[in-house]
C-alpha cells in the first residue's frame, strides 16, 4: 500500500508577539484571514492529503468555511506548539499506518511555496529521518553580552534557518515526540526531537519568503511577498 499524506497544522498559539486584539491567524492578509491563506496553499499542493488542524478549544475565531479540505478534523491544541502536534499524532493513531507520511506546517507560514511544498514532500519519502525545509544564514552573527552590546561574531557557516513544513514518518514523530517528552527534553520544531534520537533530518533548501509572521511588521512583509510571488495565492473563484 502507498504511504498516506498527512498535514498538521498548528494553530493554537495566541501570537503574544504580534499583540493584537485576535490570535494572529485571523488577521487579514490580503483579504483573507491568515488561516485561510495558508490552508489554501497546503490544499493547491496536496489536495488530496487529510488535515489535522490543532486549534485552541476555546478559539471563538474560526470558521470551517476556510478549510478547503475533504478530508480534515480539528483536533485540541496544548500549551505548547509541540503538545498540539502531539494532540493530532494521538487523534490519528486509529487511522495512521506507522509509515504514512506527516508534514507539520505552523499555519503562521502563509508565504510558503506549492513547489518548495512538493519539493519538501518528496524528500521527507526519500529520507528515513525525514526532512524539513530550510534556509541557509546568510546574515553575519553576533552573540550579545546580555546588556545590549556584542559580546562575539559566531561562526555562520553550516548554520541553517528551520522553516516548516517538516516531515517523518508517522511512526517516527510519535517515537521522537515521546522521547523527547519523557526524556524532558525541550524542542521548537519537529526535527529536533528526530534529532534526540540520534538521527539526522535532511536539510532541504527553501526559499527565504517562507517567513513566520510573528512580530506586527511582518504583516506588511508578508503581504508584499504574497503579492510578489509567481504563483496564483487565490483559490478559483475567491474574490481579488
Ligand atoms: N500552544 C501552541 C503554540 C503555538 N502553536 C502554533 O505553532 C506555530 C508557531 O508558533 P508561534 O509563531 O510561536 O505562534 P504563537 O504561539 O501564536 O506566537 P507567540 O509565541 O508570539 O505567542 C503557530 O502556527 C502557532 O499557532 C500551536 O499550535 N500551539
Ligand atoms: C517550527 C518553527 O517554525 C521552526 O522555525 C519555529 O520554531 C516555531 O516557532 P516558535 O516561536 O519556536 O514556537
Amino acid at each position: 500500500m502507498s504511504r498516506r499524506l498527512w498535514l498538521i497544522v498548528p494553530a493554537a498559539g495566541q501570537g503574544r508577539r504580534m499583540g493584537a486584539d485576535r490570535p494572529k491567524q485571523y488577521l487579514e492578509l490580503a483579504g483573507r484571514p491568515i488561516l485561510a491563506r495558508t490552508l489554501a496553499r497546503l490544499h493547491r499542493a496536496f489536495p488530496e492529503a487529510r488535515l489535522c488542524l490543532c486549534l485552541d478549544p476555546d478559539d471563538a475565531w474560526f470558521d470551517p468555511r476556510w478549510v478547503p479540505f475533504a478530508d480534515w478534523r480539528r483536533t485540541p491544541g496544548g500549551a505548547e506548539r509541540v503538545d498540539s502536534v502531539s494532540g493530532a499524532l494521538a487523534a490519528i493513531a486509529s487511522e495512521a499506518d506507522v509509515d504514512d507520511l506527516v508534514l507539520v506546517h505552523d499555519v503562521a507560514r502563509p508565504c510558503v511555496t506549492v513547489d518548495d511544498l512538493r519539493r519538501l514532500r518528496d524528500a521527507a519519502l526519500a529520507a528515513p529521518a525525514g526532512a524539513i525545509l530550510a534556509a541557509p544564514v546568510a546574515d553575519t552573527m553576533k552573540r550579545d553580552d546580555g546588556r545590549g552590546r556584542i559580546r562575539a561574531t559566531e561562526p555562520r557557516d553550516g548554520l541553517w534557518h528551520a522553516l516548516t513544513p517538516q516531515g517523518f514518518g508517522y511512526g517516527l514523530l510519535c517515537r521522537a515526540l515521546e522521547t523527547a517528552r519523557a526524556q524532558g527534553v525541550a524542542i521548537t520544531d519537529e526535527a529536533s526531537a528526530v534529532e534526540a534520537l540520534g538521527l539526522a533530518p535532511r536539510l532541504v533548501s527553501g526559499r527565504r519568503d517562507n517567513l513566520k509572521v510573528t512580530h506586527p511588521d511582518d504583516l506588511g512583509l508578508a503581504g508584499w511577498i504574497l503579492a510578489a510571488q509567481d504563483e496564483p495565492y487565490r483559490n478559483p473563484g475567491e474574490p481579488a
